[in-house]
């Protein structure tokens, strides 16, 4: 899950480009860019860290242009250089750069046809850098010297025909303009939206539309599953199916923790969704244990708050604040290494003693994947007092690898797998644990949107809405993924063979 955007606008668009990418910082923290382009010319600046720590006012005053894409990089394929960093670019045809959010299932395959067939070479183990190649190919097979947004659209369809996995992108064309799309099914986020400028209309597509409520554009529509949006240089804006089955069957791990609450997804609202995730949590622990003895239900900072909430009032219980989250850590989750994550958690969140002191406390979590936040927490409510500790997860237990695009390849390193409830809640130190059911969560989200078909809930069951995942294919993404294999890959020197970076 990283974050993308790509704007269109009658004047510079650095500024708003930087102002997306720090609304979606919490999709990615390892590294940031931004591509932008005055007519003929493009400007890149990209590098390793947030966004406040990437872009200089030097770096900001060279991104020029009226039209530009950006992204922050949450690393699940290649390496953590900078070289892999995003956008990507490639200069035929026209000049093309690309910022992706997602996973290709099949990228090896494609890299070897790019090679063999297309007479194109990929630098790095990157698939978005394979994703661009496609692209770049599919557009090239036109054979025009000026392309309309037809081409681009038969471009986008040669892309679903030959790629599997989630691909939610923004590609930019030299001088012509913006190609939003999404994968057939849907599963990473993105929508677009327009804001009036002096002679027309500012176009903006991004991965959530936290980032367009922010720049004051408002939300035209979701790109829908295999659809592409082109935004014109002119200030034009065209939209094509692009996919010949498309279905809906978006990430539901997004409406559990990874997007923002105050983001609309495919016309659900993942604050309403996480509601009703904690109300259904409370009904289940009312059928489980009627008389259960909770004194006070206390959420783990910070998504979790939402659905805490909700079923803390459901039951009827006390909602007390008993963490108290340092506001310059960021997500603990998507840290690269799990030193790291298990470091943070402790520098991260605090316990007020007060709250829990000889109280049955309920702790609330959004997920338990690798259950570095919750054997910690738990000891900490202990530390603090606590009579008993109890465990609510608002989405059921995570037993199977993630290949879209959320770093959790290695089903050994989830600790739900393989193990039974009351095994989990042994491993993590609670009194008692309680999941929420899958049925419910799917729910919970569908409530939003009932036309939205299925979800993604493979990281539950398993199950990968593409298809291209078979246990050869997980094997392998957990050689290449796992912990140990990607602190080794940290020890080794990553030389950074780039094209111009603005440094
Ligand atoms: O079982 P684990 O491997 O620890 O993963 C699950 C935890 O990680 C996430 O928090 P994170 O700190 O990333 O972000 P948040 O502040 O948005 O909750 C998530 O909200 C859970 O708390
Ligand atoms: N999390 C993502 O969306 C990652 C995008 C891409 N696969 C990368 O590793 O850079
Ligand atoms: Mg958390």
């Amino acid at each position: 899950m990283c974050g993308i955007v790509g704007i269109v606008s009658n004047g510079a668009v650095n500024q708003s480009i930087y102002d997306a990418l720090t609304i979606l910082q919490h999709r990615g923290q390892d590294a940031a860019g931004i591509m932008t382009c005055e007519g003929s010319q493009l400007y890149l600046r990209k590098s390793n860290g947030l966004v406040r720590d990437v872009f200089h006012t030097r770096h900001m005053l060279r991104l020029r242009g009226k039209m530009g894409i950006g992204h922050v990089r949450y690393p699940t394929a290649g390496c953590e250089s900078s070289a892999e960093a995003q956008p990507f670019y490639v200069n035929s045809p026209y000049g093309l750069t690309l910022a992706h959010n997602g996973n290709l299932v099949n990228a090896e395959s494609l890299k070897k046809n790019l090679f063999r067939e297309d007479l194109r070479h990929i630098n790095t183990d990157s698939d978005s850098e394979v994703l661009l190649n496609v692209f770049a190919h599919e557009l090239q097979r036109r054979g025009k010297l000026r392309i309309n947004a037809d081409d681009v659209f038969a471009a986008v369809s040669g892309v679903h025909q030959r790629c599997k996995g989630a691909y939610a992108a923004v590609a930019m064309i030299t001088g012509f303009g913006v190609v939003a799309f999404r994968d057939p099914h849907g599963v990473r986020p993105l929508v677009y939206g327009r804001r009036k400028n002096s002679e027309g209309y500012d176009y903006m597509a991004a991965s959530e539309s936290v980032a367009l409520d922010s720049l004051g554009f408002e939300l035209i529509d979701d790109v829908r599953p295999g659809e592409a949006v082109f935004l014109g240089y002119d200030g034009s804006i065209v939209t094509r199916q692009c996919a010949d089955q498309p279905s809906y069957s978006p990430c539901i791990f997004e409406h559990v923790y990874l997007a923002r609450p105050d983001s609309i997804i495919d016309n659900v609202s993942v604050y309403k969704a996480r509601l009703r995730m904690g109300e259904a949590l409370a009904e289940k622990i009312e059928r489980e244990r009627p008389q259960h003895d909770i004194d006070v239900v206390i959420p783990i900072p910070d998504t979790s708050r939402t659905a805490a909430l909700q079923l803390a009032n459901t039951l009827g219980i006390k909602y007390r604040e008993g963490f108290i989250k340092n506001r310059y850590i960021g997500r603990t989750f998507i840290m690269p290494g799990q030193q790291q994550r298990k470091k943070s958690v402790r520098q991260k969140l605090n316990a007020i003693e007060l709250e829990f002191r000889d109280k049955n406390v309920m702790l609330v979590d959004d997920s338990i994947v690798r259950g570095t936040t919750s054997q910690q927490i738990i000891q900490m409510a202990r530390d603090a007092g606590a009579r008993n500790v109890y465990f609510a997860s608002a989405a059921p237990p995570v037993r199977y690898p993630n290949v879209y695009g959320i770093d959790m390849p290695t089903k050994d390193e989830l600790i739900a797998h393989g193990r039974t409830v009351e095994q989990i809640a042994e491993e993590i130190g609670a009194d008692w644990l309680v999941f929420q059911a899958l049925d419910d969560l799917v729910e919970a989200v569908r409530k939003g949107n009932p036309d939205i078909s299925e979800f993604d809930c493979s990281v539950f069951t398993g199950e990968y809405v593409t298809g291209g995942v078979d246990a050869e294919y997980l094997d392998h993404i957990e050689q290449l993924r796992s912990d140990a294999a990607k602190q080794d890959r940290r020890l080794a020197d990553h030389e950074v063979i780039e094209l111009h970076n603005n440094a």
